[in-house]
Parts: structure tokens; sequence; C-alpha cells
């Protein structure tokens, strides 16, 4: 089986006037490949005149005969130009050179590349080396180390071509000009040469690189390898592309890019347990059910027997299909490991150990483990099976917090020995088995508990353990303690301020506050509720709420009804959104105050869905699911059927952890989307940050986002946007400007006099007001976003306390990552096809 081949395609309409003149080596553009190594061949095609040419990747560069001459549009070698290029090389104009200094027979001078496979590497090289291809006066000029490039033919020591080859001081690019035109500047945007990194401007990437038939590389470097650490970016447009060409034009390029024979990962690149893999070994290797992901050139080492994958001298990243006939033996220090103990003939890492200890394995006295593929484990030199490694609950979780792999089924079910044809291959997610992992990340208070908590509620069929229904409880009970002491604190200002009042005016009359002239407010109460509330304000000013409890539910239950029934505190909760600190959701468990505090009180999903703080606030969180079919046609459909199988695991951590310090970000390296999520409601709104400075929420919410997009472990990766809180914002809107923010102090919506009317009508158009607002906001973002990574945002409008609003955003998230599963290859496409800022969004509420 080979590598899917995809044949140089046709060049595109408006590229076809560049290809043909391209190609033609006379015509090429001084300079336009530093990298690029020249062996003119009479013989070659290329030479023969048809003014096509073709290179091989061993060979070299055929040329033609006879002196350079202009290109079509004669903008090339004008004397002024080479003038003025001569003088930017450093290179006098010479007349020494005519036809036959520098057009080259093979046999004169050869590159003899091993392998079409060094070549790449040896640009590298090259590039420091091989500095111009120069058209001075009608004649290239060659700027070459013979020494130690040039393999000259003849007794080996380039003494017979002496005469031709020509050493000129190596000219020092400017490194942000452009390298055809010379012009520009490091900021400006270049598109770069996969090959020999060669940039190029806008005006002159399609001169430069022709039609692209292998993808982004200069028109000599056609045929050659890419250079490896470009291969990540294969397939991945840039936006200068996109505005340079059409749809259909980037879509041939970039499936060129990623599928022509030349691109594709060179064997020899991978080394698995110390050798050096052959063709039909990588073909083994990345056909398997469960092939290593995002395959790089490197060092690896595979253990055959429980699948375990991982980069040479670390522990494991990764579960694939096991047996699979690749590599040589495992080694004992395959993972660089120091703990003693062995898991089929390699000695593990620390955190194996310790993910081992917490799956209840017995690791003392230095153990040598045979690990299956299923996880099943038995002493070397013993015949009983002493347990299963994923058998215990939890360990899987254990395992994906410690950043270490977790089996899937393909890789425990289709352990297969032999590999499977392409054509039959279902999309990566399917195949693999691989859990797809989504980061669920914000700023404080933004709703990713909310949204975690429904994620549960929607997908798990036990969404909460009684134990967790236990805690939660106290959580709650906790909770709405202390929104009961805001209120009471509330309920002193408020008195003390109707006090001050009575003492402004005449005391000894009653007033239209409510004030008495025995010093009596409506916000006063009794000896025995003082004392109660004296005694709640001390408990939670030392930080010992949690310590009265459960006993308080017992004992205070009385007099939290006496309290709630008071008419003072009534008074107090008409004026709670005078009560800064207490959260809006407090209404939500306060007026069932009574109910919550009682012993027996047993919370409701919907309690969970609301409570603060039932979310780990400090860690990490993990909830695994799979999406249940929605309609009972997309159960007969079979990719319904497949989803339900897929699983998801969202992960959310809390965004104090991300401000502070971004290492536990490394940990999640393996997660396929990074949901951001953001309170439209925020824009008015203030926290102290840090060294104590006022700073608005959006805006402290865009830093952080702009440090997760700038992370590293997240370079790659797509985002998708959740603005949260819609409902709130549909309300604010209609009373807080948007320009309130100065993120946003170009939003000045023209609202029509329809709309205008219809609002003076009393009907609502509060919901088109939002939906600019909201729209605005989004596109600030997607706009922050693209000038960061070069792609699209995607986003979605959430209603966080509506479970519908959240399926749908987490939906729209699995299908994100279907889409760049399932057409890698139309990575583009999928830009262009959702790549309107308007159609992009999804509104799930
Ligand atoms: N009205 C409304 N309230 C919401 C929405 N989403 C979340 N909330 C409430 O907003 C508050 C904060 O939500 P959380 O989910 O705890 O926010 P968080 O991002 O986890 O906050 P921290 O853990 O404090 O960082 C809670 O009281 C939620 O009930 C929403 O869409 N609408
Ligand atoms: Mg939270």
């Amino acid at each position: 089986m080979s590598l899917p081949v995809v044949q140089p395609m046709p060049a595109p309409a408006n590229c076809s006037r560049i290809f043909s003149k391209e190609l033609k080596p006379h015509d090429t553009e001084p300079a336009s490949s530093p990298a690029s190594v020249r062996t003119f061949d009479r013989s070659s095609n290329a030479g023969s005149g048809d003014g096509k040419t073709t290179v091989s990747p061993n060979s070299v560069i055929a040329f033609e005969d006879g002196p350079a001459r202009r290109n079509d549009a004669g903008d090339f070698s004008s004397e002024e130009h080479s003038h003025e290029l001569s003088n930017l090389h450093g290179v006098k104009e010479s007349s020494d050179f005519n036809d036959s200094n520098w057009a080259f027979t093979d046999s004169l001078l050869s590159l003899d590349y091993e392998s079409s496979r060094d070549s790449s590497a040896k640009n590298a090289d090259f590039n420091n080396e091989c500095k111009s291809v120069c058209d001075v006066k009608g004649a290239p000029i060659v700027t070459l180390n013979v020494n130690n490039l040039v393999n000259v033919d003849g007794d080996g020591n380039g003494n017979d071509n002496e005469a031709l080859v020509e050493e000129f001081p190596v000219t020092k690019r400017n490194k942000g000009l452009c390298y055809r035109c010379f012009k520009g500047s490091r900021f400006k945007e270049k598109e770069v040469c996969l090959v020999c990194s060669a940039k190029y401007c806008g005006n002159c990437v399609l001169e430069a690189m022709g039609s692209m038939p292998e993808g982004r590389k200069c028109v000599d470097c056609i045929g050659y390898p890419i250079d490896e650490s470009k291969r990540e970016s294969l397939g991945k447009c840039s936006r200068m592309l996109r505005r340079l060409l059409n749809e259909l034009e980037i879509r041939q390029i970039m499936k060129a890019e990623r599928f022509c024979e030349v691109n594709q990962l060179p064997p020899e690149y991978i080394c698995v347990n110390g050798k050096p893999l052959s063709f039909e070994e990588l073909v083994t290797l990345q056909n398997c059910a469960a092939p290593p992901k995002k395959l790089k050139p490197g060092s690896y080492w595979y253990d055959k027997v429980s699948g375990l994958w991982g980069e040479e001298g670390q522990k494991p990243c990764r579960i694939i299909s096991p047996h699979l006939n690749v590599g040589g033996p495992i080694k004992p220090d395959a993972s660089n490991g120091n703990t003693q103990v062995y898991i089929n003939g390699r000695e593990i890492t620390k955190v194996e150990l310790r993910m081992l200890q917490l799956a209840g394995v017995q690791c003392a006295g230095n153990p040598h483990f045979w690990v299956n593929e299923d996880g099943s484990y038995q002493e070397e030199g013993q015949k009983n099976t002493r347990g299963n490694i994923w058998g215990k609950s939890g360990t899987k979780l254990v395992s994906a917090l410690l950043s270490l792999p977790v089996p899937s089924k393909c890789s425990i079910l289709c352990g297969e020995r032999t590999s499977s044809p392409v054509s039959k291959r279902l999309p990566d997610y399917l195949e693999h088995g691989i859990v797809q992992r989504l980061l669920l990340v914000g700023y404080g208070g933004s709703g990713t508990s909310t949204i975690f908590k429904q994620a549960k509620i929607l997908y798990k069929d036990t969404p909460f353990s009684k134990d967790e229904r236990e805690s939660i409880k106290l959580t709650i009970q906790t909770n709405v303690y202390s929104y009961i002491g805001l209120l009471l604190e509330g309920r002193e200002r408020f008195e003390e301020e109707s006090l001050l009042n009575i003492k402004k005016s005449r005391p000894d009359v009653l007033d239209s506050t409510g004030t008495s002239s025995n010093n009596k407010t409506i916000y006063s109460i009794g000896t025995r509720l003082k004392a109660f509330s004296d005694w709640l304000l001390r408990t939670m000013a030392s930080g010992k709420l949690d310590a009265i409890f459960p006993a308080a539910t017992r004992e205070y239950a009385p007099l939290i009804e006496e309290m709630w029934g008071n008419a003072a505190i009534q008074a107090t909760y008409k004026r709670r959104r005078e009560i800064e600190m207490l959260p809006s959701v407090a209404s939500y468990f306060l007026e069932r105050v009574v109910e919550i505090l009682r012993a027996d009180y047993e919370p409701s999903d919907l309690d969970i869905l609301y409570a603060e703080g039932v979310t780990s606030s400090n860690g990490l969180a993990c909830v695994e699911f799979s999406f249940p079919p929605s309609a009972p046609e997309e159960t007969v459909d079979t990719m319904g059927l497949h989803d339900s199988f897929v699983r998801y695991q969202l992960i959310t951590a809390h965004a104090r952890g991300i401000g502070e310090n971004c290492k536990w970000l490394e940990m999640l390296e393996d997660v396929g989307m990074v949901i951001f999520c953001v309170a439209l409601n925020d824009y008015d709104q203030f926290s102290t940050e840090g060294k104590g400075c006022i700073t608005n929420k959006m805006l402290a919410s865009r830093k952080i986002f702009e440090t997760i997009v700038t992370h590293p472990t997240f370079e790659q990766m797509d985002f998708l946007l959740i603005l949260n809180k819609l409902d709130q914002f549909e309300e604010k809107i209609k009373q807080v400007p948007l320009t309130r923010c100065e993120w946003f102090d170009d939003f000045h919506p023209v609202i029509s006099r329809q709309c205008s009317s219809n609002n003076k009508n009393g009907s609502s158009n509060n919901s088109s007001l939002a939906q600019l607002a909201s729209h605005h906001i989004a596109v600030k973002f997607k706009r922050l976003y693209s000038s960061i990574t070069g792609r699209k945002l995607y986003v979605s409008l959430v209603k966080g306390l509506e479970p519908d609003s959240v399926d749908a955003a987490l939906k729209y998230a699995r299908e994100i990552l279907k889409w760049n599963q399932e057409r890698p290859n139309f990575s583009l496409s999928d830009n262009s096809m959702y790549s309107t800022e308007d159609s992009s969004f999804s509104f799930t509420c």
C-alpha cells in the first residue's frame, strides 16, 4: 500500500501565466531561491527549449543553455534592475561571465544527493552557504561556497571547474526583506517556502511560487522534500494566500501540499525503539486502527504488547494499536524511567508509578509486570493475572489528569497485526477511538462551572453520585448561610443609613422612610435575631462557616424560618440589588431558604446547576460522556450511531490558575479544542486584579483569552468562543450602553425607525439590539484571534442556565471537531465555507 499520491494538478487559471514563465530557468528571478542548488543540464527535458522544466528531486535543476532572457513581463532583467541587484549583493558587474561560465552541464557541477530525503537537510545548510543566483547584465551570477557544498565532478577536488565557479562574498540579507523584490520589513506579512524558507511578500509570492503543484514552494524547490520543522503547517493556508487566490485554487494547492508524494514524511525520519522505519513499517504504523497522532520526525519507543507509545526518554503519550511489526525491540531505558518497576521490559517513569499506585496495583519489591493491551497484568514468570489497571473506576480520570494516555476502544478491540487499507478507513475520530478532549476555560464567573454541570446533567445517566449530592448539599447550605450573612450585613447598613436620616431630620416624628421616634427603622430586628445575626457575621468573618455544618441545619432551622418571615429582612431583600456582594443567583436559593436549610433537604439537578462552588475551584475537573442520539432518525443514520460511541472529555480549570501560572496548560497538549467562555454581561463590570488595580471584566477576559491563544500548547488548536449569559445581557443592554467598555467604544448601532417605533409601542426590540451588540463583541474577539493566529474563531451565543442552549453549543464543538477530522484535506474549504464573520456564529439560545 502506498501513501496517497496526488498528481501535480493543472495550474489554476490565474496562475498558469506565472507557471509557464517561471519554469524557464533564465526567467528565474534573481535570488528567487537562496537555497536552491543548480545543476544546469543541457541534456535534460528542461533544456529542450520547450520552456517547461521538470525538476526531479535528485537532479537538480535543469537549465537551458544560452543567455538569460527577459521574462514575459520584461521586468526581471532590465539593466537597471540588474544593476540594482548587483549593488545589493555587493557584486561587481562582471564581464567575465558569459554563457559558458554559467551554463554548466551536469557533469561539470552536480549536487550529489544521497537521496531526495537528504536534500532538505542539505538545503538548510545551503541557506547559509549558497546565496543567490543572480542575473547581472543578462548573466546569472552563482554565489556558492563550492568547497562545502558542491561535489564537483572530475577528480573530486573541483580543480577542473575552478574557472567556472566563482565565489562571491556572502550577502548579508536583511531578514525582513522579501527574497524576490528585496522590499518590505520584518513586520510585513510573508509567505515562506516549505523547503528553503525563502520569504516572499504579497506582490512576489505568486511569481516566486507559481501554481504550487506541491504547495508553497519556490518553483526551484519543487520536487524537494519539505523542511521537517514545517510539517505542522502543511495544508494550513495563510491569510496572504487567501487574499490572493480564490477558494478553489487554495483548496487544490493545500490538498497537493498535504498529499503529494514528495511532501510525505520520510520513513527513516521515524526511529522506533532505536531502529529507523522502512516505508512498509511507516505505512503499517500510520494505517493501524489507533495510530500515533500527529507523527513527527523523531525517536520513539513502542511497547508492542501493551501498545504504549512515547517519545524516546519520555513517559508514554499514547496507547496505539499493539502487536504492530514496526521498529526494534523495546529497551529497558526507553522512557528514561528510574523507578525499578518494569512494564513489558521497560523501566517505568515516576508518573506512571504514581498512576499504578492510584489504580491499586501493588508495586512494592520492584516488580516486573507484563501488561496486555486490555490493561490486564501479571508479574513476570507467573501465570495468574493479578488484575486490570483500567478495572478500577477513576483510573482513566487519574491518568488523564496526570497527562498519561488512556486506552481507546480501538486500541483495545482492534489490536491488529496487519494494516487496514486506507480506503476502508473511518474518519480519524472514529477509527482511533480516541477520547476527544475539550478544554473549557474562562475568566472567573463567566459560567464555566455551569456549562460543565450542564454537560453532566445532559449526558450522564447519573450526573452526580450519592456522595457527590451529599457534599453538594453542604455546599449549597453553606452558600445560603453566606447569602443570609450578606443580607444581614446589608440590613445593618440600611438601618444605619435610616438612623442617620432620622438624626438629620426630625427625630421624634415618624417619617416616610419608616423611622420612628424610638430609633427603630423598618430595617430593625429584635434581640434574638440580632444575636443570631451577630454570631453569623462573626463566624463568616473568621472564615469558619463550613465548621457549623451539619449542626446548623438542625439547630438553626427554626431561627432561619423566623428570620425569613421578618419584615426587616424582607425590606432588606427588596433592596438586594444594592448589596453588591450578593450574587443574582442568591434569590433562587433565598426564596426557598427554609426548605434548603432543613436537615432533610435533597438538592435537585437545577439546584446543583445554580449552586456556586460545586465544581472544584482550584484544580481541574473532568467529565467524560458521549452525545446520545437526539432524534430517532439519527440512530438509523450511521454517523448518528457512531456519534454515540465517540467519547468526549470536558475538562474545566479555574481561570485563577491561568492568570498566575500556565504550567498545567502544558499537560493538556492533546486536547482537541479549547472552549473559551466569556460572560457577555461583564462589559460594565469591574474587578480588582493583582496589584489592586480595578479592571473592566471584559478586558480581563480578553487578557486571559490572549494568554491562552498565544500559549504554545494551543498553537494549532481550534477555539470555540462561548459568549455566555445572553439572558442577562439582553436585559442589561437596555439600560447600559455597550460603549461602557472601552474596547467597544466604536459600537454605534443603527436602529431602524421601525425598530424604534416598536420600542415605543412597548414591543421589545432588545433582542435585535442585543444581537447587534453580541455580534459586535464576537467580531472583536474574532479579529483579535485571527490577528494572532491567522485562523478563524468559532463563536456560539449561549444561555448557560438553559440546557438546550448548552447542548447546542457542545454539539457545535463536536461538529467543528468532526469537520477537521473528516476532511483533513479540506481544511481550507472549512475556512472558506465558514469564513464570513457572520456565518460562523452559532445562535444556540
Ligand atoms: N443568568 C445567567 N446566569 C448564569 C449563566 N451562566 C452562569 N450563570 C450564573 O453565573 C454565576 C457564575 O457561574 P459559574 O458557572 O459558577 O462561573 P465560573 O466561570 O465557574 O466562575 P468561577 O468558578 O467563580 O470562576 C453562577 O451563579 C451561575 O448560576 C447564564 O447564562 N445566565
Ligand atoms: Mg467555577
